[in-house]
């Protein structure tokens, strides 16, 4: 058995109080290993985002465990969580959220220059990612000029450029196309298997189903079920 990653029992999350009280999570239950990709799924309101946002420490929970890649988030601050999240999560997004006016490479340089890593190394680094999102001929190109799934893979060489171990992505695929979202697909999952991440996907969209080693079934607040692939 690969080593846990993500150990959550139990958690609960309710927003508001009196009778606007509404419970997001009731109750969940999950371990997550290192090196696997986990499909995570269920009905719009069903507490998916809530999670997510539980397990990478932006939204605090109101009781049960959390612990991420050794961290229990209940005893972290605010300092100790924005640390654990720029060193250890890459998060993609349905949008792709680049910045217009730079260009592929300074997109994905961009964390690591606000991290403080000096200018010319920041875009080495970038460079070798985009390479590895097989975009090497489009360093140079603004977002405009790139296909949806072009910047959706600018998007994850940004979000892995500073080597995190675990990985959320919600609705990756949602704006593409069915072959752009395989060519993301294939690339997350390449990502999870050779370099030993994690990763959560977030996902409606049941053309991607295949790619995950486990789907978690969310319902009303609660992981129901869980199936192997
Ligand atoms: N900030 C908030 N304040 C109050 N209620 C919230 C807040 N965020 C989420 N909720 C509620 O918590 C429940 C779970 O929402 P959540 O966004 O986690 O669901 P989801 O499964 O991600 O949905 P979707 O697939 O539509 O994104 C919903 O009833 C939602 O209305």
């Amino acid at each position: 058995m690969n080593k846990t990653i993500l150990h959550c029992k139990d958690i609960i999350k309710t927003f508001g109080s009196g009778e606007s009280e509404v419970f997001a999570l009731r109750g969940v239950t999950l371990d997550v290993y290192e090196g696997e990709l986990l499909m995570l799924v269920g009905p719009s309101g069903c507490g998916k985002t809530t999670f997510v946002s539980v397990i990478t420490a932006l939204l605090s929970f109101d009781s049960g465990i959390c612990n991420v890649l050794g961290h229990d988030l209940t005893t972290m601050d605010e300092d100790e969580k924005v640390l654990f999240r720029g060193k250890s999560v890459g998060f993609v997004f349905q949008a792709f959220n680049l910045l217009p006016s730079l260009t592929a490479v300074e997109n994905v340089a961009l964390p690591l220059t606000i991290a403080g890593e000096k200018r010319a190394i920041a875009l080495q680094k970038a460079k070798a990612m985009l390479d590895e999102v097989e975009l090497s001929s489009k360093y140079d190109v603004r977002p405009s000029h790139l296909s949806g799934g072009q910047q959706q893979r600018v998007a994850i060489a940004r979000a892995l450029v500073h080597n995190p171990e675990f990985i959320i992505c919600d609705e990756p695929t949602s704006s593409l196309d069915h072959k752009s979202g395989q060519i993301v697909m294939e690339l997350l999952s390449k990502m999870t298997k050779e370099k030993g991440k994690t990763m959560i996907v977030v996902t409606h969209d049941n053309r991607i189903y295949e790619y995950g080693d486990r789907m978690a079934h969310m319902e009303d607040g609660k992981i129901i079920k869980i199936e192997e692939n």
